[in-house]
């Protein structure tokens, strides 16, 4: 419904804004690709925004992760200490300013409170709680435009938009393996496969997790605690909500059992379980493993991004990091590919000894034609 909603809304001016964009209003929007590009993955979108002055200076900001403020807001404060004259400028936005109140105030009124009267949006906002931005500014009389690199401004949230539309959390997979792909040895022991470095990024990713879940083997064999940790052992400042998902019940006494915040789901059906999750405000679920559970995950298509960590350390036996996928030939392969955000834009990170990776699943081939007939859908 949502994302009917947004589309009848954004649909028409799309195609009736097509060609009416400045090199000066492009420029500016790719910057504002560029800046949201930069943003980290999570229970919100990345969103990046430019505030193009009359004298062609541009001022950028970005979304910089849930809780903080949105790009819009950060992009007018540098306009702002930059003696922008706001009323003459132009906002440019990667995804249609939203019009609630969440942990941050409606960036819609916040443009229109700056003084701006000219909005040029890429893609329109197709969730129900924070659509809405451009009927909002077109009711108070500014100019609103869409369209202007919305492809690019679509792929950028093509996995965040499909778990929205689909009602459950972003979902980040994190594996911590050797240089021959195994999460534990022979015996078990698991502790620790991967350098400090490394664990201390995964504790960032925990940090900013709104929930972090397990599979009850990783409970009974580890006990973890799944709290994010600074380097020194402390607490983080934002802690996720632990979730273990199995029918096994974990050991008493055990760091999940004895958490009184612990959401326990003896159930394989993890559809279910998200669908939970997200009538709980659950935006984003790092799932930590183990192979058994990532795996779930990865068969029914439900991972947006993977975090792998792999360490030179070679194992040889040992419990390998994914389990059975249901491939029985290459062509049936999951092909993924280096997500290219985040400050290192899709590199791989040296982490200590380690390597970080991440990653999201490539896209469909698209259709083969015969004739190139297929509509353009870009903003000229
Ligand atoms: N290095 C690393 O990154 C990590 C390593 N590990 C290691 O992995 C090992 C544990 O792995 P593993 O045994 O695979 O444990 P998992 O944590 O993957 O738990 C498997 C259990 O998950 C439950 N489950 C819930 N939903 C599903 C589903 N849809 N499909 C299948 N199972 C589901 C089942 O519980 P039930 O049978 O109760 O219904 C299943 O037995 C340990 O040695 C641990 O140290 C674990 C995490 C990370
Ligand atoms: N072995 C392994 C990891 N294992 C993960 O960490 C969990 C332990 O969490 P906690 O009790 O909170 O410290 C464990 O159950 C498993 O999910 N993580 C890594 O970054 N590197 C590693 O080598």
């Amino acid at each position: 419904m949502a994302l009917d909603r947004a589309a009848s809304c954004c649909a028409a001016p799309l195609a009736a804004a097509a060609a009416h964009f400045s090199r000066a209003e492009r420029a500016a929007m790719d910057r504002a690709l560029g800046a949201a590009a930069r943003g980290v993955r999570g229970a919100n979108p990345l969103v990046g925004a430019a505030v193009l002055a009359p004298d062609g200076r541009v001022a950028v900001g970005r979304h910089a992760g849930a809780g903080t403020a949105h790009a819009e807001v950060v992009a007018l404060a540098a306009a702002r200490a930059r003696g922008f004259d706001l009323s003459a400028a132009t906002l440019l936005v990667t995804l249609e300013p939203c019009a609630h109140t969440g942990r941050t105030g409606p960036c819609a009124q916040a443009i229109l409170d700056a003084g701006i009267r000219r909005v040029v949006c890429a893609a329109p906002d197709p969730t129900a709680l924070a659509g809405g931005g451009a009927q909002r500014l077109r009711a108070a009389g500014a100019e609103v435009r869409t369209g202007l690199r919305a492809q690019e401004a679509r792929a950028l949230n093509a996995r965040w938009f499909a778990a929205r539309a689909a009602g459950r959390p972003f979902v980040t997979a994190k594996i911590a393996q050797s240089l021959d792909g195994r999460v534990a040895a022979a015996d078990g022991t698991s502790r620790w496969i991967t350098g400090p470095e490394s664990r201390a990024a995964g504790h960032a990713i925990r940090a900013r997790a709104d929930a972090i879940a397990v599979g009850t083997g990783t409970a009974l064999a580890d006990n973890p605690r799944l709290s994010a940790r600074t380097p020194d052992g402390a607490p983080a400042a934002h802690q996720p909500v632990p979730v273990l998902i199995g029918h096994r019940a974990p050991a008493p006494d055990s760091h999940l059992a004895d958490s009184a915040r612990l959401l326990r789901y003896p159930s394989r059906d993890l559809a279910a379980v998200l669908a939970d999750l997200d009538s709980r405000g659950i935006g984003h679920l790092l799932v930590e493993g183990g192979p058994r559970l990532i795996s779930a995950f990865l068969r029914a298509g439900l991972v947006d991004e993977l975090a792998v960590f792999t360490a030179p350390v070679l194992l040889g036996a040992g419990t390998p990091a994914l389990a059975d996928l249901g491939i029985a030939t290459l062509s049936g392969a999951q092909r993924w590919t280096p997500d290219p955000t985040g400050e290192r834009l899709g590199a791989p990170e040296r982490l200590g000894a380690d390597t970080l990776v991440r990653l999201q699943p490539s896209p469909p081939d698209p259709p083969r034609h015969n004739h190139s007939t297929a509509p353009h859908h870009g903003e000229d």
